[in-house]
């Protein structure tokens, strides 16, 4: 066995210098990294609990029982936090931070997924040659099954491109190296390896189940092969169809990072963290988050906008007055439905996400139509939903633009916008399971009452 090999079973029994030592020919990887960060990091939450463990974070009132839970503490997520005004922070970095710091492919100006993932993990910006490994690593990961192959190829095209996604990515448990370990009888010191072998299968994989679904139910024949020498956006790009336009190949790179996580509490992030706590492994975890973010008021939103912003085009024309577009939104809320693309759980203010696509638009479709429709309806929505007095926040959402983006490159398809949400979404679910599990974390299990146990309580007490 390699001295890297003996490293990576035991990292805990070596130092970091030794980690270091074994690896003086290439970067050091993202495991041995990771190896190296988990043993302060296990003290970090130690210390946090001896010193803050005891301490209130304030009331639960019975209206959040009720409420979806909105504003309750209730989850550990380090990848991102989320500010109701600022929007999402990965590990402590605004987007344009990320979009300044983090390396690019040669010729490109948009972040690599690869190196938001790398930050994700370990809260650090990788090296340019770190990033280019962690391609290849996914690269070299990228096959699936023969009978997930199958499986997709026996799906009906009319069965919805997310339930397939989520049945491919449910039948990779038949791989899980965690699942196999812990058969095994591994240690729980140990998770945490197995679950970063999965979770890097899992984004690995990601591409080729992506792109087949997509051939399969759009057509574009036969899937080309992975290129190694080429980086992650590229690659699905290309299995798409894609791989010839840079400027697509550019808007993936930027689609995926902004994407991949937005803290713990949204319904996919959630989901993906409650199922893993049970043990399960990554791909039955992250099956089930794609199930989430499958609902039209989560991931679902963006392929919302889109047959909202065609059906608007196709009743009141392709550049439409103020007037009549605003009697189209108003309709919207009139026949009971939301505006899709518009309010959020937690945002109270312009989603960055949606800055930041609307800043690409402007670099680079900035006389499309259906970019310029978004861009008036985001001057007529927020006083519309203000004045209807029911939503939170008036303001857009991610879901709000990437759809337009995807169209001007001649991805219209809009249900099969969702794919690839689900594709980013793994990066920050995938560090998190990987985190939850080197430190332990416990199963879920909250508390939960019925209506007349509240009422039950409240009579005793008043
Ligand atoms: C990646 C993402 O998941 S981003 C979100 C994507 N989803 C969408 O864009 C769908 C449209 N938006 C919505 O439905 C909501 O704003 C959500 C689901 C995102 C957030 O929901 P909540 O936190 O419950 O929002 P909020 O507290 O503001 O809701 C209060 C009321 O305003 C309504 N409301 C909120 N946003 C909208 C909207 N865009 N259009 C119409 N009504 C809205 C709610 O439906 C709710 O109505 P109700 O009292 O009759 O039930
Ligand atoms: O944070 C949320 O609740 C929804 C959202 O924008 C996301 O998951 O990206």
């Amino acid at each position: 066995m390699s001295l890297a090999r003996a490293l990576l079973q035991r990292p805990s029994a070596l130092g970091p210098a030794a980690i270091r030592f074994a690896s003086t020919a290439r970067p050091v990887s993202l495991k041995e990294r990771l190896a190296e960060l988990i043993p302060a990091e296990i003290e970090n939450v130690k210390a946090t609990r001896a010193a803050h463990g005891k301490k209130s974070f304030g009331p639960v009132i019975v209206d959040q029982l009720y409420g979806g839970m909105r504003s309750l503490p209730a989850l550990i997520w380090d990848g991102s936090v989320l500010d109701a005004e600022e929007g999402i922070r990965f590990r402590g970095k605004t987007i344009p931070d990320i979009q300044k710091a983090l390396p690019k492919a040669p010729g490109g100006q948009e972040p690599l997924p690869e190196g938001l993932f790398w930050l994700l993990v370990t809260g650090e910006i990788p090296t340019q040659e770190q990033v280019i490994q962690l391609s290849k690593d996914w690269a070299a990961r990228a096959a699936i099954p023969e009978f997930v192959e199958e499986l997709l190829d026996r799906c009906p095209p009319t069965l919805h491109p997310m339930s397939q996604f989520s049945l491919a990515v449910t039948a990779l448990n038949h791989d899980s190296a965690f699942a196999k370990a812990y058969q095994e009888g591994v240690s729980k010191k140990d998770y945490w390896g197995p679950v970063f072998e999965d979770s890097m299968d899992l984004i690995a994989k990601l591409p080729n189940i992506a792109g087949r679904i997509y051939r399969n139910v759009y057509g574009g024949g036969k899937l080309p092969a992975i290129d190694a020498s080429k980086d992650y956006s590229w690659n699905l790009a290309n299995l798409l169809g894609f791989g010839e336009n840079p400027a697509f190949v550019e808007l993936l790179r930027l689609y995926i990072t902004i994407h991949s996580d937005h803290e713990g509490g949204n319904v996919s992030a959630h989901t993906g963290k409650l199922v893993a706590s049970a043990l399960s492994d990554p791909f039955l975890s992250y099956g089930a988050a794609l199930n989430g973010l499958a609902g039209p008021l989560h991931g679902l939103a963006n392929q919302e906008v889109l047959l909202w912003l065609r059906k608007m085009q196709a009743k009141i024309g392709e550049e439409p007055t103020d007037e009549a577009v605003k009697e189209y939104i108003w309709s919207t809320l009139k026949s009971g439905q939301v505006v899709p693309g518009y309010g959020h759980a937690v945002l109270r203010k312009t989603d960055p996400r949606y800055t930041a696509q609307r800043e690409f638009a402007l670099k680079h479709l900035p006389d499309d139509k259906m970019f310029k429709l978004v861009g008036q309806i985001y001057n007529l929505v927020p006083n519309i939903l203000l004045e209807a007095g029911k939503a939170k926040n008036p303001w857009p959402n991610v879901d709000a633009h990437s759809g337009v983006l995807l169209t001007h490159y001649g991805l219209d398809q809009m249900q099969y916008y969702t794919v690839l949400f689900g594709v980013s979404r793994a990066f920050g679910v995938a560090a998190q399971l990987i985190w939850d599990r080197a430190l332990g974390a416990p199963l879920e299990r909250p508390k939960s009452y019925s209506t007349a146990a509240i009422q039950k309580i409240f009579k005793d007490k008043s």
